[in-house]
C-alpha cells in the first residue's frame, strides 16, 4: 500500500498538529453550548475521532452519509442521502466535520437540509480545503490545510475505496491509475 504513494502531502505529525490547533479553537468557541458534531461518512471518520479528542468541552456526535461522487475522481454535482442523522438538529449548534471540501456541492446540500431542519448554527470543520475546485460559494470556518488541486488519498480519503487506512495523506503514483 505505501509503495503506491508517490509523495506525502500531510505527515502524521502535521495532521496531529492541525487537530490540536482546530481542537483548541473549537474548545474556545463552544464553551457555552454543547454542539452536535456531524461527521460526513466515510472520509471524515479518522479525522473526527482524532479531532474530538482535542476538544476540551462537551460535544455530542452523529453521522450522515451522502454520496456526491459516482466512481472516478470528478464530482457529478448530485448528492444523495444514504444515511441520515439519528438526532434532531432543531435549535442545536452543529459542527459539520469533513475530510475535504472541494466543489462545495456536498456541504451545500447538507447545510440546506440542516437549515431547513432549524439548526441554531452550522459551522464547517474540514481537514483539507481545495479552494481552486469550488463551484458553490461556501467557506469553512475551520480549515486544517489548504491544498492544490491534486487528488489525495489517506487518513480517510480513498481511491476506489482503498487507502483510507493510510495514517498520512499523499499523492498516488501515476502508474496506480493505469
Ligand atoms: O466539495 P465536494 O466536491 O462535494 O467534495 C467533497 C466530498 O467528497 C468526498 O466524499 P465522497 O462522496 O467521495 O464519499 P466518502 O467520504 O465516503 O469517500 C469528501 O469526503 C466530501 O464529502
Ligand atoms: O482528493 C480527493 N481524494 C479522495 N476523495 C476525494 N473526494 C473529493 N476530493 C477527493
Amino acid at each position: 500500500m505505501h509503495n503506491d504513494i508517490g509523495s506525502i502531502v500531510l505527515t502524521e505529525e502535521q495532521i496531529k498538529a492541525a487537530c490540536q490547533r482546530l481542537g483548541k479553537q473549537l474548545t474556545a468557541d463552544y464553551q457555552h453550548t454543547v454542539p452536535l458534531c456531524v461527521g460526513i461518512l466515510k472520509g471524515s471518520v479518522l479525522f473526527m475521532t482524532d479531532l474530538i479528542k482535542e476538544i476540551d468541552t462537551h460535544v455530542e456526535m452523529d453521522f450522515m452519509d451522502v454520496s456526491s461522487y459516482h466512481g472516478g475522481m470528478e464530482s457529478t454535482g448530485e448528492v444523495k442521502i444514504l444515511k441520515d442523522l439519528g438526532t434532531s438538529v432543531e435549535g442545536r449548534d452543529v459542527i459539520i466535520i469533513e475530510d475535504i471540501l472541494e466543489t462545495g456541492t456536498t456541504l451545500n446540500s447538507i447545510i440546506d437540509l440542516l437549515s431547513y431542519r432549524k439548526a441554531n448554527s452550522i459551522e464547517i470543520v474540514t481537514l483539507l480545503d481545495k479552494p481552486s475546485k469550488r463551484k458553490v460559494d461556501i467557506q469553512a470556518k475551520y480549515v486544517g490545510e489548504k491544498i492544490p488541486d491534486d487528488f489525495v488519498v489517506g487518513y480517510g480519503l480513498d481511491y476506489q475505496e482503498k487507502y483510507r487506512n493510510l495514517p498520512y495523506i499523499g499523492l498516488l503514483k501515476e502508474e496506480v491509475y493505469r
